[in-house]
């Protein structure tokens, strides 16, 4: 029996971690106030995250990009929904820059309103689903699972944090022309880094010269983030959330196709057979492999 009602809540239909979230902040998601100039990153979670939340505090903070700034990425750009070192974000201020897994269904009304930008990364869901399975392995308020079998069968019945990844990813898609939308995968940034970060940097009309973006670029790698105490984010899993290993939290592997090392043939059959059917209508480009154009 899996008991993995106990660590989530859901609240009108998508799971929430409960000791994370705040039941008065989520009534009243619909009518947060947003600026003109705010910017959400939007993901499902593991789909690169705390990659794009670098990628944005260099392209938007210059003491960032040279160094001179102690602030860790996650003060620069704090969590929307969770209670992860938790900010007045009326009293921030301007631009603020927001990391979110809200389904689109349950954004501020102003943002399907199309005021403000959203970024919204997403990435192969066997990748998600490999690098998930590590991360609740990891985290002690997360519920642990011993197989990759058992963590399939939670992750294909929506009964993760995040619900289900085939209903999040159609939520967004549907928008993804939207003006204020700017629509990426991982993979793309994987491969080619520079010309992910410049596409941000044009939809964000922010314009950097050639130092600057090679700066950012260089600091938005894996190895360079993860051995960066600001940008690998270990602390707050370390002091606010808590840890079961020595492993890294969120800079695990970073790379495609992970889940060739972790499926059975039948596990992967599987996978592809609810794959083809919740997507059928949803004519979206995957990488599964490094090798893959
Ligand atoms: N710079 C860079 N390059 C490549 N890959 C990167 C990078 N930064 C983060 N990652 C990988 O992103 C995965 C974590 O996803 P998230 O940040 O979305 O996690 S979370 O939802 O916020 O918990 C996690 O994937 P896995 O390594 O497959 O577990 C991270 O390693």
């Amino acid at each position: 029996m899996d008991n993995s009602d106990t660590y989530l809540l859901n609240f009108k239909g998508y799971n929430f971690e409960r000791s994370n979230v705040d039941i008065d902040f989520l009534e009243n998601l619909d009518d947060f106030e947003i600026r003109d100039d705010d910017v959400f990153i939007i993901t499902y979670p593991k789909s690169g995250t705390i990659w794009t939340q670098q990628i944005l505090s260099l392209i938007y903070f210059e003491g960032h990009r040279n160094g001179t700034e102690t602030v860790d990425t996650l003060d620069r750009i704090p969590f929307f929904e969770l209670n992860i070192r938790k900010v007045d974000f009326l009293k921030r201020p301007s631009p603020r820059i927001f990391a979110s897994h809200l389904p689109y269904y349950l954004v501020p009304k102003a943002l399907k309103n199309k005021k403000a930008k959203i970024i919204y990364i997403y990435r192969n869901p066997k990748d998600v689903l490999v690098s998930f399975f590590h991360f609740s392995n990891l985290v002690v308020t997360l519920k642990a699972a011993d197989s990759i079998e058992h963590f399939m069968e939670r992750f294909l019945n929506g009964k993760v944090v995040g619900s289900l990844w085939f209903d999040h990813i159609r939520g967004w898609y549907e928008h993804r022309h939207d003006f204020n939308i700017l629509f990426m995968m991982f993979e793309e940034m994987k491969k080619d880094l520079r010309s992910s970060v410049l596409k941000m940097s044009s939809f964000l009309e922010k314009e950097l010269n050639e130092e600057d973006l090679e700066t950012i670029v260089k600091r938005a790698t894996f190895q360079n983030m993860k051995s960066d105490p600001r940008a690998n984010c270990e602390k707050i899993l370390k002091h606010e959330i808590g840890k079961r290993t020595n492993d890294s939290f969120f800079l695990r592997k970073g790379t495609i196709g992970d889940w060739k090392n972790h499926f059975t043939v039948e596990q992967n059959e599987r996978f592809d057979r609810v794959f083809q059917r919740k997507m059928k209508n949803i004519p979206l480009k995957f990488i599964w492999d490094i090798n893959e154009e």
